[in-house]
Order: structure tokens, then C-alpha cells, then sequence
């Protein structure tokens, strides 16, 4: 699938250990709101595996599809080309871009990265779009690196890298403009959509800071 920048804006990313009711009703509730993409990201405790994971990636595969949105899959390339997803998304400590575009006949590759020269061999590997972070303070992943802030987008620009970028880490609806304002093309969040009192909600409060801060 191809990848406009835009579709980046709102980019939510769950796993079922991440939600407080069921990951389809609230991935439904968060695409009501308006994501503009998903990845399911099965990591953790009481994390799914193997046949109870491809059936769980499944059915939010098909609530994508009907949503038309891109289904992203964390980490895991095999079930991604197994089932079908639009892309994946891969760390420095995964698979490298390059060897993954070829297994994923087309379809999109995310890479983290967190310094220039991540950045720059995601971009020669091909890689359709970076994440980068953890932006802000974040509960949620507990083995990412120090906190840090948007400088990297920052210099990602100045540099005159038009890859598109997506910030991660600690994202809320309060604070996600200056990640946009750096140079960032969207915003990833997992607790400040699943956590949630009012998924639905949250995502349109999250797309709205995201787009008046264009
Ligand atoms: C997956 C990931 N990568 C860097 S921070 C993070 C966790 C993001 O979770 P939250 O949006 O709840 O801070
Ligand atoms: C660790 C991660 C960092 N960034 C992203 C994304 F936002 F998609 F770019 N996803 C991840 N799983
Ligand atoms: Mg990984």
C-alpha cells in the first residue's frame, strides 16, 4: 500500500494488553474519532501469540479495511506477510528495512530510529516513514531510551530530510502541537486513546490538536 504523509496525523497503536475493554471496541471507537492509521503492537504481559495473535490481528485487520485505513503490524513480518497487513513497523533491533521491503511485496515499512545516522540508513534502506522518541515522559514502553523531546525532528528538517515523521512517547492532546510544530507529520499514541474514558472522544480531541497546529 502507498503511503501519503498525511496518513500519519493520527496514529494510534495498540496491543490487547494496552486496552481497558476489548481492542476491537476500541480500535471501532478510535476510528469513529478519526485515526488516520493502526498498528496492532501484541507486546507485554498477557500478551496474545501465535494463532490467538494472528486471529486477534485479523479481525482489527478487517476494521481497517472497512475503514479504510492502513493496518500496520509491529515487529512480527512473518504474520504481517502471512495475513496480508499493509505494512510493518520494525526497531533497530529488528530485521533491517531493506530485507523487509522485499518480504512485504509493496507494502510499508516503519523504522524507530533516534539519531541522524538511524535516520539516514532508514531512509537509504527505503523506509516509508520514521518514528521517533520518546518525545515526553511515557509509562507505557518501559526499555525505551531517555526522553527526548523533539530535537531530532528538529534537526531531521533543518537537515532537509522529507521523510515523513512521526512522533511517539508520552503524546497527549495537550501537548502534541509543539511535536507537529518540530516537523513531525503526525502524532503515535497508544494510552492517550486505550486509556481513555471516552476513546471515541479522544481521538477527535487528538485529531483536532494535531490539524489546528498545521
Ligand atoms: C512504543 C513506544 N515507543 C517509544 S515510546 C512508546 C510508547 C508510547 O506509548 P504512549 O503513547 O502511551 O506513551
Ligand atoms: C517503538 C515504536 C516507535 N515508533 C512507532 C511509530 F510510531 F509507529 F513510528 N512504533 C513503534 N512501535
Ligand atoms: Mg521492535
Amino acid at each position: 500500500m502507498l503511503m501519503k504523509r498525511e496518513q500519519l496525523a493520527v496514529y494510534f497503536i495498540a496491543g490487547t494488553p494496552n486496552c481497558k475493554r476489548s481492542i476491537e471496541e476500541t480500535l471501532q471507537a478510535a476510528i469513529d474519532g478519526g485515526i488516520t492509521m493502526f498498528q496492532f503492537r501484541e507486546k507485554g504481559k498477557d500478551a496474545l501469540a501465535g494463532s490467538a495473535k494472528k486471529e486477534q490481528a485479523v479481525r482489527l485487520q478487517a476494521l481497517c479495511r472497512e475503514a479504510n485505513i492502513p493496518f500496520i503490524v509491529n515487529d512480527d513480518i512473518e504474520l504481517a506477510v502471512e495475513i496480508g497487513a499493509d505494512g510493518v513497523h520494525i526497531g533497530q533491533e529488528d530485521e533491517a528495512a531493506s530485507s523487509v521491503r522485499g518480504k512485504i511485496n509493496g507494502g510499508i515499512v516503519g523504522v524507530s530510529v533516534h539519531t541522524m545516522d538511524e535516520a539516514k540508513k532508514a531512509i537509504a534502506d527505503g523506509a516509508d516513514y520514521v518514528g521517533t522518541g520518546p518525545i515526553y515522559q511515557t509509562g507505557t514502553k518501559t526499555d525505551t531510551g531517555p526522553v527526548a523531546g523533539t530535537a531530532l525532528i528538529k534537526t531531521m528538517r533543518a537537515q532537509n530530510l522529507t521523510i515523513p515523521i512521526v512522533g511517539i512517547g508520552g503524546i497527549t492532546i495537550d501537548n502534541a502541537a509543539p511535536v507537529i510544530a518540530a516537523g513531525a507529520d503526525g502524532v503515535s499514541v497508544i494510552s492517550t486513546i486505550s486509556l481513555a474514558d471516552d476513546v471515541k472522544q479522544a481521538a477527535v480531541e487528538l485529531k483536532a490538536a494535531v490539524e489546528g497546529s498545521n
